[in-house]
């Protein structure tokens, strides 16, 4: 039986895993491949340092170079731009195939890799970087490249899903649910990253490319996090029978001219309690596709995690090896097309805001007068009153929803309510999606 040697950089929460199981499972792996994997070394910073498996020392190294230039397989799990990044590059140089799990690297240059990649005839996969454990990426690439994908939304952010599920079941404030997932090891101690949206909107770059066959830049994302979020926010969405979910976004729209876009968008959203991903707890991830035969699909499993992840790198790894001894040159990527990312102006959706206003005659019609100049058409309105605490009278809270519409005349809509003077604050904007 033929041998293939593997390359290991970096030997962290998931590398680990991954030599584990490379050398736990060799004989399993080599029936299934029909070639032998054998796990050549693993280059880290310090081979002496402690790791969560029990790995032989002889295997590991710091010449991570030197381990390349002799393997048919490289696996990257270091994280990060560089080192990384260079060798990457170099695995694609010797002509040997790459898994990675690194989406920082593959948002920044996923493009530059895949077409190094397709130039050297050498195979590049990545499903460990979207959705850890969760089949998706190939499901995407594969089992629906006969089909066309219409719209994508994911929970792919673990750290956001744990705390916005936290805040919907237990009504705690954002502060207090991040520091219990800090606490439980979900949150990074810097978790700006995840909070922020950034890792999300890493994913979305990557399922948005995958899912259009084309290339897109992280800088095409608009990215908005959950540190606004408020306790009031979410006992508003369960009152109108939703909840708010951080999404990743990913749809066709066609941009204003009538010619093709994409609008690819990471935002806390409202979806209707009874969407199937209304029902992703805790630190669980998921991704809903919507393709025009297939129709509605969804992927769900565990988004993080060294175990987790390592199953989806074996994989890869698996798919990689078994092309290697089959022979001949794949179609490693299908980014043939140039589809422009479409601002989140240019974007169709709906809002759901929460205001205060003066409990006067004449205020409602005022506020209904700027949807109608603004062509947004209001779809649910609820009214609740109470007394002000200062004794000034009385303050209505609205609630409105509106059908969709552009997204630059929902956002005309509210700036221009937030200046009548009967309104004393705009509490909230929250879009809608899943209706
Ligand atoms: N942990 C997860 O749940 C998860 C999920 C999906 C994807 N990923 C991705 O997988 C990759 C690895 O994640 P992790 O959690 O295992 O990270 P980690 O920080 O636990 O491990 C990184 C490893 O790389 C080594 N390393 C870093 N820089 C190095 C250098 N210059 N030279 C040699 N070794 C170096 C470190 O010593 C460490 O062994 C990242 O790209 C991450 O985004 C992780
Ligand atoms: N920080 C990420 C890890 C997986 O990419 C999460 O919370 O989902
Ligand atoms: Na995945």
């Amino acid at each position: 039986m033929k041998t293939l040697k593997v390359a290991l950089l970096g030997c962290g929460n998931v590398g680990s895993q991954v030599a584990r199981i490379l050398l736990e499972d060799a004989e399993d792996l080599a029936a299934r491949v029909g070639a032998r994997l054998k796990l050549a070394g693993i280059a880290v910073r310090n081979p002496d340092a402690p790791r969560e498996a029990d790995l032989p020392r002889e295997l590991f190294t710091t010449d991570a170079e030197a381990l390349i230039a002799s393997a048919d397989i490289v696996i990257e799990l270091m994280g990060g731009l560089e080192p990384a990044g260079t060798l990457v590059r170099s695995a694609i140089a010797h002509g040997a195939a790459v898994v990675t799990g690194n989406k920082a690297l593959l948002a920044a240059q996923g493009h530059d890799l895949s077409a190094l990649a397709e130039e050297a005839g050498v195979q590049l996969s990545y499903e460990a970087a979207v959705a850890g454990a969760i089949p998706i990426l190939r499901p995407i690439a594969e089992s629906l490249a006969g089909d066309h994908i219409t719209k994508v939304m994911g929970i792919v952010n673990g750290t956001t899903n744990f705390i916005l599920d936290a805040m919907d079941t237990t009504g705690a404030a954002f502060g207090d649910v991040l520091a219990e997932a800090q606490r439980l090891g979900y949150a990074e101690a810097d978790p700006t990253a995840d909070v922020g949206g950034h890792d999300a909107a890493a994913k979305a770059a990557i399922l948005a490319a995958l899912s259009f066959h084309t290339t897109v830049d992280a800088a095409d994302v608009h990215c908005e996090g959950i540190t606004s979020i408020t306790a009031d926010d979410v006992a508003a969405a369960q009152e109108a029978g939703y909840v708010i979910k951080l999404l990743a976004i990913a749809e066709r729209l066609p941009a204003a001219d009538g010619s093709d876009g994409i609008s690819v968008r990471v935002h806390p959203t409202l979806i209707p309690r009874l969407h199937p991903l209304a029902s992703v707890h805790g630190a669980f991830n998921a991704v809903f596709v919507e393709a025009e035969n297939a129709g509605q699909l969804m992927f769900y499993g565990q988004g993080a995690g060294g175990r987790p992840t390592a199953s989806a790198v074996l994989g890869d790894t698996v798919a990689l090896a078994r092309r290697l001894v089959i022979g001949g040159r794949g179609r490693t990527r299908s980014h043939d097309v140039t589809i422009p990312a479409l601002p989140i102006a240019q974007t169709t959706t709906s809002y759901y805001i929460g205001l205060e206003a003066k409990d006067q005659p004449g205020v409602l019609a005022r506020i209904a007068q700027i949807f109608a100049a603004h062509g947004v058409s209001i779809e649910t309105m609820r009214q609740t009153t109470h007394p002000v605490a200062d004794g000034s009278g009385d303050s209505a809270t609205l609630r409105i929803g509106t059908h969709r519409g552009p997204e630059a005349a929902l956002a005309a809509t509210v700036a221009e309510i937030e200046q009548l003077d009967v309104v004393t604050a705009v509490t909230s904007v929250l879009r809608v999606e899943g209706n």
